[in-house]
């Protein structure tokens, strides 16, 4: 018998609705209650990610396409939701499995002490059997403060609870070379065991999702990356079958498998690299990267040559490098209007430029997080 297992399963609108009508795909969704009510069952802690909100909320208005005002979103996504959540409790009721919704916003998780109030909520619905069902709380999100897509929701969430297992429940069967839609030729990928494979390979992840999802392959490698890095076995499987889930836990080989670091970052790190919303960039030349990257230094206002957005101490930024690709998060020790000040020059010059003595490092070790 396997141990206690933490899953997280995130089921795309594309898996939850017919293609054609936009209707209910009811079978899916009893099939999914009955694997997740059974792996409850068997003692295992199980969360579903679910969107479906905003296709569902069209569909029972009678939209024939998704809307494209913010308001109007939000405004479908509040009929939507109600109408889900329905929907799962008719079904998980009927197999006695208590669940709960669960709505969070980019903002829960960006600020510690809201960060840890989630982590003790869903602990306390883990702990007595109930089943989370998590979807952003589209009703009241702000565009610059949105999670965007439930497959990055799904990774925030396996980090927070620290999953054993993401399934990203979607369309197609797994990951493949490129969008099997467009190139019916292209190569289906069982494993990834580290996350520069993918450049290997070369995979082709196409543009956004379907009708009524958001994201599409991208948003699902993104949420693979935030997972595996915080030890999470991360799968893209077909949603319409979700029984394969029980399968995968057991040992098939279905679906494409993205292997768990091996040394996960830890809690705090992780916070800081995925809750944390940056505010601003910092770029930095060739030997500040190489420091950071590869030395495992803090880094130092000398290998900083632009800064762009304003921010305070100790809020988050984007460390890049210097053909803008990302490479770092972390928190600054100065403000955006004093690193203007000192960015190229030496620490022991940051005294008398700004007329106060303050860290030696711009960001320390302990707050920078590789990306
Ligand atoms: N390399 C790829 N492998 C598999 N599917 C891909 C790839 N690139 C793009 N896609 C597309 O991504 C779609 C799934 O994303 P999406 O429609 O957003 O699903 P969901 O609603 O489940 O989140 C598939 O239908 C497929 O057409
Ligand atoms: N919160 C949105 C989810 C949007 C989303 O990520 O959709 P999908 O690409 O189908 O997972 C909703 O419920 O409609």
């Amino acid at each position: 018998m396997l141990r206690t297992q933490t899953i997280v399963v995130k089921i795309g609108t594309s898996s939850l609705t017919q293609s054609q009508t936009g209707l209910l795909a009811l079978s899916t969704i009893a099939t999914l209650a009955e694997t997740l009510s059974h792996l409850r069952r068997q003692g295992h802690r199980v969360i579903l990610v679910s969107s479906g909100a905003v296709g569902i909320g069209c569909a029972r208005l009678g939209l024939t396409e998704r809307p494209r005002t913010m308001a109007m979103k939000q405004a479908v996504a509040a009929v939507g939701q109600g109408r889900l959540m329905r929907v799962y409790d008719d079904f998980f009721t009927t197999l006695q499995q208590p669940i709960a919704q669960v709505l969070l916003t980019r903002s829960d998780v960006g600020e510690r002490s809201r960060y840890v109030n989630a982590y003790n909520t869903f602990q306390a619905l883990l702990e007595i059997g109930v089943i989370p069902i998590v979807n952003e709380n589209d009703t009241v999100a702000v565009q610059e403060l949105k999670f965007g897509d439930n497959d990055t929701l799904s990774a925030l969430v396996a980090s927070l609870v620290e999953a054993d297992w993401l399934f990203l429940l979607t369309d197609v069967d797994r990951l493949y070379s490129a969008d099997p839609r467009s190139f019916p030729d292209a190569q289906p990928i069982a494993l990834v065991t580290h996350m520069e494979q993918l450049a290997q390979l070369q995979v082709q992840v196409g543009s956004p999702g379907s009708q009524w999802g958001t994201g599409g392959m991208v948003t699902k490698i993104a949420a693979a990356r935030i997972a595996t890095a915080a030890g999470v076995r991360t799968v893209i499987t077909e949603g319409r079958f979700p029984h394969n889930i029980e399968k995968i836990i057991q040992g098939e080989p279905l679906g494409t498998q993205f292997a768990p670091q091996l040394q996960p970052t830890n809690a705090r790190k992780r916070w800081i690299a995925y809750g944390l919303i940056p505010t601003g960039k910092l770029y930095l030349d060739d030997g500040a990267v190489k420091a950071i990257c590869q030395q495992g230094k803090s880094l130092l206002a000398a290998g900083i040559t632009t800064i762009e957005g304003e921010f305070d101490s100790q809020d988050a930024v984007q460390i890049c490098d210097r053909f803008g690709k990302e490479v770092a998060r972390g928190i600054v020790n100065y403000s955006s209007s004093e690193l203007q000040n000192i960015r190229g020059r030496h620490s022991r010059e940051i005294a008398t430029i700004l007329g106060y003595a303050g860290a030696a490092n711009i960001i320390h070790r302990d707050n920078l997080v590789l990306i």
